[in-house]
Protein backbone atom coordinates (compact mmCIF):
# COMPACT_ATOMS: atom_id res chain seq x y z
CA UNK A 1 0.00 0.00 0.00
CA UNK A 2 1.59 3.65 -0.98
CA UNK A 3 -0.73 5.74 1.35
CA UNK A 4 -2.66 5.74 4.44
CA UNK A 5 -5.32 8.12 4.40
CA UNK A 6 -7.91 9.06 7.20
CA UNK A 7 -11.65 10.03 6.08
CA UNK A 8 -14.27 11.10 8.36
CA UNK A 9 -18.19 10.72 6.16
CA UNK A 10 -20.33 12.59 8.37
CA UNK A 11 -23.63 10.97 8.37
CA UNK A 12 -22.17 7.63 7.17
CA UNK A 13 -21.06 5.94 9.71
CA UNK A 14 -19.69 2.41 8.09
CA UNK A 15 -22.70 2.74 5.35
CA UNK A 16 -19.62 2.88 2.45
CA UNK A 17 -19.70 -0.07 0.06
CA UNK A 18 -17.22 -1.48 -2.57
CA UNK A 19 -17.83 0.75 -5.71
CA UNK A 20 -18.08 4.32 -3.49
CA UNK A 21 -16.40 6.96 -4.70
CA UNK A 22 -14.66 9.27 -1.86
CA UNK A 23 -12.84 12.59 -2.06
CA UNK A 24 -10.36 14.34 -0.22
CA UNK A 25 -10.86 17.21 -1.93
CA UNK A 26 -7.73 16.78 -4.03
CA UNK A 27 -8.41 13.47 -4.82
CA UNK A 28 -10.65 11.25 -6.13
CA UNK A 29 -10.75 7.38 -4.94
CA UNK A 30 -13.21 4.35 -5.34
CA UNK A 31 -13.62 1.63 -2.65
CA UNK A 32 -12.43 -1.64 -4.31
CA UNK A 33 -12.30 -3.78 -0.92
CA UNK A 34 -12.61 -3.86 3.05
CA UNK A 35 -8.92 -4.65 4.71
CA UNK A 36 -9.94 -4.75 8.55
CA UNK A 37 -11.59 -2.42 11.41
CA UNK A 38 -9.44 -1.23 14.10
CA UNK A 39 -11.19 0.71 17.18
CA UNK A 40 -11.39 3.61 15.46
CA UNK A 41 -12.78 3.02 11.88
CA UNK A 42 -12.56 0.48 8.91
CA UNK A 43 -9.75 0.44 6.67
CA UNK A 44 -10.53 0.11 3.35
CA UNK A 45 -8.75 -0.59 -0.16
CA UNK A 46 -8.77 2.27 -2.85
CA UNK A 47 -7.61 3.10 -6.40
CA UNK A 48 -6.90 6.73 -6.76
CA UNK A 49 -8.48 7.69 -9.97
CA UNK A 50 -6.50 9.97 -11.54
CA UNK A 51 -3.28 7.59 -10.60
CA UNK A 52 -4.87 4.48 -10.53
CA UNK A 53 -2.61 3.96 -7.61
CA UNK A 54 -3.60 1.75 -4.77
CA UNK A 55 -3.99 3.19 -1.38
CA UNK A 56 -5.41 2.08 1.93
CA UNK A 57 -8.32 4.81 3.35
CA UNK A 58 -9.53 4.40 6.86
CA UNK A 59 -12.71 5.93 7.49
CA UNK A 60 -13.54 6.69 10.76
CA UNK A 61 -16.20 6.44 12.94
CA UNK A 62 -17.97 8.99 14.74
CA UNK A 63 -16.57 9.91 17.90
CA UNK A 64 -19.01 8.93 20.11
CA UNK A 65 -19.02 5.51 18.93
CA UNK A 66 -15.53 5.03 18.83
CA UNK A 67 -14.73 6.47 22.37
CA UNK A 68 -17.74 3.97 23.81
CA UNK A 69 -15.85 1.24 21.59
CA UNK A 70 -12.18 1.81 23.06
CA UNK A 71 -13.18 2.24 26.40
CA UNK A 72 -14.83 -1.79 25.68
CA UNK A 73 -11.85 -2.73 24.01
CA UNK A 74 -9.69 -1.40 27.72
CA UNK A 75 -12.09 -3.26 29.70
CA UNK A 76 -11.53 -6.03 27.46
CA UNK A 77 -7.65 -6.07 27.61
CA UNK A 78 -7.81 -5.37 31.85
CA UNK A 79 -10.12 -8.46 32.07
CA UNK A 80 -7.11 -10.29 30.31
CA UNK A 81 -4.45 -9.14 32.62
CA UNK A 82 -6.34 -9.62 35.40
CA UNK A 83 -6.66 -13.43 34.17
CA UNK A 84 -2.90 -13.38 33.75
CA UNK A 85 0.39 -14.43 36.12
CA UNK A 86 2.52 -12.30 36.78
CA UNK A 87 6.79 -13.18 36.80
CA UNK A 88 8.60 -10.16 37.98
N1 LIG B 1 -2.12 0.13 5.03
C1 LIG B 1 -2.78 -1.01 5.26
N2 LIG B 1 -2.72 -2.03 4.39
C2 LIG B 1 -3.40 -3.20 4.59
N3 LIG B 1 -4.20 -3.43 5.65
C3 LIG B 1 -4.29 -2.45 6.56
C4 LIG B 1 -3.62 -1.19 6.42
N4 LIG B 1 -3.92 -0.41 7.50
C5 LIG B 1 -4.74 -1.17 8.25
N5 LIG B 1 -4.98 -2.38 7.71
C6 LIG B 1 -5.84 -3.46 8.25
O1 LIG B 1 -6.95 -2.87 8.92
C7 LIG B 1 -6.96 -3.28 10.30
C8 LIG B 1 -7.41 -2.13 11.16
O2 LIG B 1 -6.42 -1.14 11.13
P1 LIG B 1 -6.46 0.09 12.11
O3 LIG B 1 -5.26 0.91 11.84
O4 LIG B 1 -7.79 0.77 11.99
O5 LIG B 1 -6.52 -0.54 13.55
P2 LIG B 1 -5.43 -1.25 14.46
O6 LIG B 1 -4.27 -0.34 14.65
O7 LIG B 1 -5.19 -2.64 13.92
O8 LIG B 1 -6.29 -1.40 15.81
P3 LIG B 1 -6.75 -0.30 16.87
O9 LIG B 1 -7.01 1.01 16.16
O10 LIG B 1 -7.98 -0.91 17.45
O11 LIG B 1 -5.60 -0.22 17.84
C9 LIG B 1 -5.55 -3.76 10.58
O12 LIG B 1 -5.52 -4.70 11.60
C10 LIG B 1 -5.12 -4.33 9.24
O13 LIG B 1 -5.63 -5.65 9.12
Amino acid sequence: MARNLSFSVPGQDFQIQRGDRLSSGSSDYMVLDFLGEGSFGKVTRCVELDTYKMVAIKIMKKRQQAMRDAQLEVRKQIRVLKGKKCYG
